[in-house]
């Protein structure tokens, strides 16, 4: 579970983040709209502890987050836009260094699995990473998201580049790991993929979480209209 309580960031005199009240519980998908320097990675940059707040608190799974601090961290998987991978490696290599790294060993066949999972075809699996297109890449930092046993991912323009039957396959994907009770936090501008996949959507603007949505109260034409109309 994550939880911001009043969560504020500020840089001098500029409010970047706003007294943030939000709870993403176990299994939902929160997606977070706005326009550029809405506040949306600094809300995902709080929960990681790569930056501290001014005011306020970040919690995940009730412990707070706190910079240099690796308890949160443990927990907690992180989606860049560009997910960082050794190139000159294959998805099997970079799997089992990171998962190493978290302090899991896993046999051949447990990290094929996992590669599987996330639907990367077999024949991808002792490739360089090099040859990789985006979408893959992607799958390859979310088996190691599965492997690490996070089981609170934050993801930050996850479907940006992405084509649309790889958008399609990241949607199937992050549904399936809120049916296994992944906590997820999208920061994202991508509307349909936000109503496509959001348990829940909030809408973000100047810092503030001025709109917050269940995916049962709005769908996807709903949501680009108080989108403008808040953006405007
Ligand atoms: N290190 C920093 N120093 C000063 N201001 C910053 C810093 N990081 C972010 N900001 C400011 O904080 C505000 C929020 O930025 P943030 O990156 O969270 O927005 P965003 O919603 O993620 O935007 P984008 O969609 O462009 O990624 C912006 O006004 C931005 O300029």
């Amino acid at each position: 579970m994550l939880q911001a309580i009043n969560l504020t960031k500020k840089y001098h005199n500029h409010i970047a983040l706003d007294s943030l009240n939000l709870t993403v519980n176990k299994g939902d998908v929160f997606c977070l709209l706005g326009q550029n320097g809405a506040g949306k990675t600094t809300t995902i940059n709080l929960f990681l502890g790569f930056i501290s707040p001014s005011k306020g608190k970040a919690l995940i799974n009730g412990v707070l987050v706190q910079q240099n601090d690796k308890t949160t961290k443990k927990s907690l998987a992180y989606i860049p836009e560009v997910v960082m991978l050794y190139s000159n490696l294959t998805s099997i290599e970079n799997l089992d260094f990171f998962s190493r790294l978290a302090g899991f060993t896993y046999s051949k066949e447990e990290l094929e699995n996992f590669l599987l999972s996330v639907g990367l075809p077999n024949e991808a699996f002792y490739k360089r990473l090099g040859q990789y297109s985006k979408g893959m890449r992607q799958k390859v930092g979310i088996a190691i998201a599965i492997a690490k046993n996070a089981d609170v991912l934050l993801m930050d323009e996850p479907t940006s580049g992405l084509d649309p039957m790889a958008i399609n396959e990241f949607t199937e994907l992050v549904k399936d790991l809120s049916n296994q009770g992944k906590t997820t936090l999208i920061a994202t501008h991508d509307l349909l993929s936000a109503a496509a996949i959001g348990t829940r959507v909030g809408i973000m603007r100047r810092g503030c979480l001025v709109h917050e949505f269940s995916n049962t109260d709005i769908n996807a034409n709903e949501l680009q209209e108080v989108y403008l109309e808040t953006i405007l």
